[in-house]
């Protein structure tokens, strides 16, 4: 380790974990937007994180990225080689050339301008092959980027990050412009993409329900009531500060009226 290299935490010598969170506070300007984070982000897992508008979630992931510093605490990566990629949630890639969504996820792959080669190798050939299957993306890439709806592009950003075969993936609302039936679709094969390649996957979504349905974890941030919640959906959901924003109807043990969880005698 190198002299001025930051020692890890104790707890972080273990061969699954990727990045830790350690007392981060985020914000601009200094001024912490939420409690302390802590959470260790895992190979193998798919963390949804969930929270209303504003609430800090795109900051989250822009520190984690190292775009933004800390107000406090810190982002502790296990080893420099933990490789991330990132989807934000809009991308002005469309506006930069007529070009077809499978060249989009060749690109992703070959780092710099290795892209202008004319020969992509074996290895890279069938990463972006087995990138456009995961993604949902094999009927849209030979289709111009540019004349893809909006959910298709999704698709096509997420076959392209699916490319560079990260060990993190960090996705801010992937499925935000998606029907609901490619949403669930979509959640299902991140889910499996963490679990069977084990990848980290960390996603944005906005649709608690399909996140709970999948997600290993939530996490639950909240400006108005200073809340950072962890843990399962029945954690989360049933927690007062997600029932102050959310109300009731997502946890099992409030149901809403007329639909009593006991039988009436
Ligand atoms: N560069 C900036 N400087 C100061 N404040 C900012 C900056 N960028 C964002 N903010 C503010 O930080 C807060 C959190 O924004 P953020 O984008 O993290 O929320 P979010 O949870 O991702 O929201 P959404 O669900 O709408 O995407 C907002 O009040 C936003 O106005």
């Amino acid at each position: 380790m190198e002299p001025h290299e930051p020692s890890p935490p104790a707890h972080a010598h273990t061969e699954d974990l990727l990045l830790c969170c350690e007392d981060l506070r985020i914000g601009y300007q200094g001024k912490p937007m939420l409690p302390p984070i802590n959470l260790q982000v895992r190979r193998g897992t798919f963390l949804a994180v969930i929270g209303r508008n504003g609430s800090g979630k795109s900051t989250w992931f822009k520190t984690l990225l190292g775009l933004l510093s800390p107000v406090s605490g810190r982002v502790f990566r296990s080893s420099p080689q933990v490789k991330s990629a990132y989807v934000p949630q809009s991308t002005g890639i469309d506006a930069l050339l007529p070009v077809r969504t499978k060249e989009l996820v060749r690109w992703g792959r070959l780092s710099g301008w290795n892209f202008l080669r004319p020969f992509s190798s074996r290895q890279d050939r069938s990463a972006v092959e087995s990138a456009i299957t995961s993604a949902g993306a094999g009927p849209i890439a030979q289709l111009p980027y540019r004349e893809l709806s909006e959910g298709q592009k999704q698709r096509a950003l997420l076959a392209r990050v699916l490319a560079t075969e990260a060990d993190l993936v960090l996705l801010d609302e992937p499925t935000a412009a998606m029907d609901a039936v490619a949403e669930r679709e979509t959640m299902k094969r991140l889910a499996e993409l963490a679990h069977e390649k084990r990848l980290a996957v960390v996603v944005v979504s906005h649709d608690l329900r399909v996140a709970a349905e999948f997600a290993d974890q939530l996490l639950f941030v909240d400006r108005e009531t200073s809340s950072v919640v962890l843990g399962d959906a029945n954690t989360v959901f049933c927690h007062p500060a997600f029932r102050h924003q959310y109300g009731d109807d997502y946890c099992p043990r409030h149901p809403a009226p007329g639909h009593p969880r006991e039988p009436a005698r």
